[in-house]
């Protein structure tokens, strides 16, 4: 009897002392709303629309609030102050520790999904190679030349005779063709097999991720269910189906591995690997999951805009005709426009940032983590919390913008029409030591297709389109497919 009063007030004690350490970590969280076992505020959210479900939260709780999702703690930062100052902390730069997560890293591989050291040796190789191939060679722009070339002669074909034409999947091709190019050396022609087989295994992997976005915030399911339930299986296939395409590709590197020519990403890697003293995360696996989350990270975020930016175009005639006329005064119709016109072409400069800044396909941005119990505006984040930043609040931000709500270019233009490339408020990129290290890339590469296509065509929406298109929830916010009028300029 004694032994069972004993287990019984040593069990209550360590259930106190437990709940104490419990209440202890989550001391001085911010504020938030309160939600229901288990599921935590989920049930309350717009899952399509968590930006705008944070932000209405943001004016009950505060620019910076916490939430639970699932069985996850969260805290969702709303303004650009508020994320600015989290993403230069670097107690603030970890990527969260859970199944998702480990599952994209392959075990801390990669960058994207990734922390710790070797997160920053293999983020600082990869930004600066990503730098050095995309500025620094006048091959990165032939290579963006051609895929303009080869899709404005499909569109070209496609458009005859008034037909709409929907241009999301050659227009994945062609982005995706770029950083092939960039990590391989060389571009593939559109109707090549086997770039359209590795396109789809990378496309499949990303919209598996999305019906897998439940494991994040529950994680615990997956110890429970079969894994086949969340179409982890399948993601692993098509993971494997694109390393294999890649192996391929790095092997043909070995055999021609020269150390006098450094032709692209993956050169630059195996030199990397073969110099004395190299990190030990330089290895070849490392090299698969990093080219394929180029891929991934890289192709879908850059190909999403560019459907989103034709689509603004032809919904504001306006806009699209002034980008057009300073591009006809500027370069004309009888060459294409290089990235050298840039300078000379402020409204276009100005244009393709407030379309990236509009197409807001990161609402709610990319998670990061604190790698430690960290303060932040006075307040505890407690290791491990999932942290939001809240990009569609920032990008609809009327304190940052003067018309939040709309397609404005001018938002990048001073008082004397020249393009002011920096403004507050601007975070499609992110920010901090963990921004894109590929946003040079995209912007190089959006500004080229943007101008160059509209050079060429005008876009209208088709007659029967007049309603705002519906999007599609997965790692980035993509329209739904739609169909454009393309009409011949000359
Ligand atoms: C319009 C196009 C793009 C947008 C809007 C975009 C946006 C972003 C954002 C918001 C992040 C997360 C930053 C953070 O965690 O705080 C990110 C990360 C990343 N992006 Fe991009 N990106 C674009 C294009 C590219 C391109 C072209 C590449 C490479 C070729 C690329 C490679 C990456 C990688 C590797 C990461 C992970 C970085 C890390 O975790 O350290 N992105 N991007």
């Amino acid at each position: 009897m004694l032994f069972a009063y004993l287990c019984l007030f040593s069990g209550t004690l360590l259930g106190f002392a437990h709940l104490y350490k419990y209440s202890q970590k989550f001391r001085k969280m911010p504020p938030g709303p309160v939600g229901v076992p288990i599921l935590g505020y989920l049930p309350f959210l717009d899952v399509n629309d968590l930006g705008g479900s944070f932000k209405r939260l943001a004016k009950k709780y505060g620019d910076v609030f916490s939430i639970r999702v699932g069985t996850e703690m969260a805290v969702v930062l709303n303004s650009y102050e508020s994320i600015k100052a989290a993403f230069s902390n670097p107690k603030l730069l970890a990527r969260p520790d859970t199944f998702m997560f480990r599952f994209f890293s392959q075990g801390e591989n990669g960058i994207a999904s990734a922390s710790g050291e070797k997160w920053e040796v293999q983020r600082k190789f990869t930004h600066s190679n990503l730098k050095a191939l995309g500025f620094g060679q006048n091959k990165m722009e032939s290579f963006i030349k051609e895929e303009i070339h080869e899709l404005i002669e499909l569109l070209e074909i496609k458009s005859q005779g008034g037909q709409p034409v929907e241009i999301g999947y050659d227009i994945n091709v062609s982005i995706v063709n770029v950083i092939w190019a960039m990590i391989t050396g060389e571009r593939k022609p559109h109707h090549d097999q086997k770039l359209r087989d590795f396109l789809t295994s990378v496309n499949k992997g990303i919209e598996l991720a999305s019906t897998s976005g439940i494991l994040l915030f529950m994680p615990f399911l997956v110890k429970i269910f079969p894994e086949s339930l969340f179409g982890i299986g399948k993601m692993r296939k098509w993971m494997k189906q694109s390393y294999g395409y890649l192996q391929e590709v790095v092997d043909e590197h070995k055999i021609n591995y020269s150390p006098d020519s450094q032709k692209d990403f993956i050169d630059a890697f195996l030199t990397e690997m073969k110099k004395d003293g190299a990190h030990p995360s330089f290895n070849e696996f490392q090299l698969l999951v990093l080219c394929s989350e180029l891929f991934g990270a890289g192709g879908e975020p850059t190909s999403v805009t560019l459907k989103w930016a034709l689509r603004f175009l032809a919904e504001n005639p306006k806009i699209q005709a002034q980008a057009q006329a300073e591009i006809e005064s500027v370069v004309g119709h009888d060459r294409l426009v290089d990235l050298a016109d840039r300078p000379n072409l402020p409204y276009c400069q100005a244009l393709m940032q407030e379309l990236i800044r509009f197409a807001d396909i990161h609402p709610i941005g990319v998670m990061h983590s604190p790698s430690e119990d960290t303060e932040l505006n006075g307040f505890n984040l407690p290791k491990g919390t999932f942290i939001f930043p809240n990009f569609h609040a920032v990008h609809r931000d009327p304190r940052h913008w003067e018309k939040p709500e709309q397609l404005y270019p001018e938002h990048w233009l001073d008082a004397s029409g020249q393009f002011v490339p920096h403004h507050d408020g601007f975070l499609s990129f992110g920010v901090g030591k963990r921004k894109c290290p590929g946003q040079e890339v995209a912007q190089m590469e959006l500004f080229s297709f943007v101008t160059n296509l509209i050079q060429k065509f005008n876009f209208r929406l088709t007659p029967e389109d007049c309603s705002p298109v519906e999007t599609s929830m997965g790692c980035v916010v993509a329209p739904k497919p739609y169909d454009l009028v393309l009409e011949a300029r000359y």
